[in-house]
């Protein structure tokens, strides 16, 4: 993915005079459910909720499995009634908004699977022109140039000759992206458009988001089990509690209150609102005296801590055994079983016994 390349134009006089972003008021969703006498039911997984995300952020929706991100994002799109309350698009009512209107404004990737039957990965991204293009479907010379950029946007351009059939599924994700991007939409809700990323994809396409939203004035709204990720590049975050509580700001702000070690933590797993990161939570059942430079000390805390054993504090009496670095990737291990070993792995090994 890329930034240096030439970006379509973007309708913003068009924008100007229209209240930006998406907004909830008093919005419940859920499921109406049918009991056997025929009689209806609403099922609300999330309520009471009055949630802004602005155009020109990143805004990500955080929560356990479960939780009701992908009801959330179904309502927010309207595939889903809302059971109360209402979504604001562009400041418009969703449920008054027209489906052609909609789509201009609004586009959304959802983990549906989609079959591309012998459309070719082009000529897919170029639905997303659609709303756009006359009765006649057409695509001119603009249309296919923003669906060009779109593919390069998503790092699929070298992609764009090939059977959309054929992709990988990440493949595939990015192409979906690109053609949502290719909608020229106000507002662009994606519904885990990492899930199936590797970790440099993974990153490039959620830093392309927050980019396209501060550069192009967008909208952008995204589901993501990503945490440490969404947390450091997201402007925004709407994170949904175990109690099915959505709390909104910004990470930091969801961060001191607790709300994101609540959500998340687990037996064992804990969240460190210093690093701003997850670790594994384990009891050590011994501390270890170590002798190491500062660039190698911080991966063999880690190593240890897989064993079980933490460093010790400087002069901690309780320390009987000790890892010393000798260089390279050699270290000396004084207690039970001395050895000098050779590596990590034979480092690990060998204090398994400890
Ligand atoms: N079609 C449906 N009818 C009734 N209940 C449903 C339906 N789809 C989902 N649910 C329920 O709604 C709740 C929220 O599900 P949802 O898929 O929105 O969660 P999620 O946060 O997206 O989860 P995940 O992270 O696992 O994808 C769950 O309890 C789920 O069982």
């Amino acid at each position: 993915m890329t930034d240096t390349m030439t970006e379509p134009a973007t309708d913003t006089a068009d924008r100007q005079d229209r209240p930006e972003g998406l907004a909830t008021e008093g919005l419940a969703v859920g499921y109406r459910t049918r009991s056997a006498r025929g009689r209806g039911a609403n099922r609300a997984v999330l309520s009471g909720l009055d949630l802004e995300a602005r155009a020109g952020e990143l805004t990500v929706l955080l929560g356990p499995n479960g939780a009701g991100k992908s009801t959330l994002l179904r309502t927010l799109c309207g595939l889903l009634p809302s059971l109360e309350g209402r979504v604001r698009i562009g400041g418009a009512d969703l449920a008054r908004t027209s489906p052609t209107a909609l789509a201009r404004r609004l586009a959304v990737v959802l983990t549906d699977r989609v079959d591309p039957g012998l459309l070719s990965v082009r000529e897919l991204a170029g639905l997303g022109r659609h709303p756009h293009t006359g009765f006649t479907g057409r695509l001119t010379d603009a249309d296919h140039a923003v669906v060009e950029w779109s593919l390069k946007a998503v790092g699929a351009g070298h992609l764009a000759d090939r059977p959309a059939a054929e992709l990988s599924d990440g493949e595939r994700q990015r192409v979906l992206t690109a053609r949502a991007l290719a909608q020229e939409p106000e507002v662009v809700l994606l519904d885990e458009p990492t899930a199936f990323l590797d970790v440099p994809s993974r990153v490039a396409l959620t830093v392309l988001l927050r980019d396209l939203a501060r550069d192009k004035g967008l909208t952008v709204v995204v589901s993501t089990h990503d945490l440490e990720l969404a947390l450091r590049v997201a402007d925004a975050v709407w994170l949904v509690d175990r109690d099915r509580h959505v709390h909104a700001g910004a990470p930091e702000d969801l961060i001191r209150s607790g709300a994101v070690a609540d959500a998340f933590d687990a037996d064992h797993l804990a969240f460190d609102p210093v690093s701003g990161t997850f670790g594994l939570r384990r009891t050590a059942r011994a501390a270890v005296a170590v002798d190491a430079p500062a660039d190698v000390l911080p991966l063999l805390e880690r190593a240890l801590a897989r064993e079980g054993l933490t460093v010790a504090g400087p002069g901690d009496p309780t320390a009987d055994r000790q890892v010393t670095w000798n260089g390279g990737d050699r270290f000396t291990l004084t207690g039970p079983g001395g050895a000098v070993v050779h590596s990590f792995h034979e480092l690990t090994r060998a204090v398994r016994t400890w």
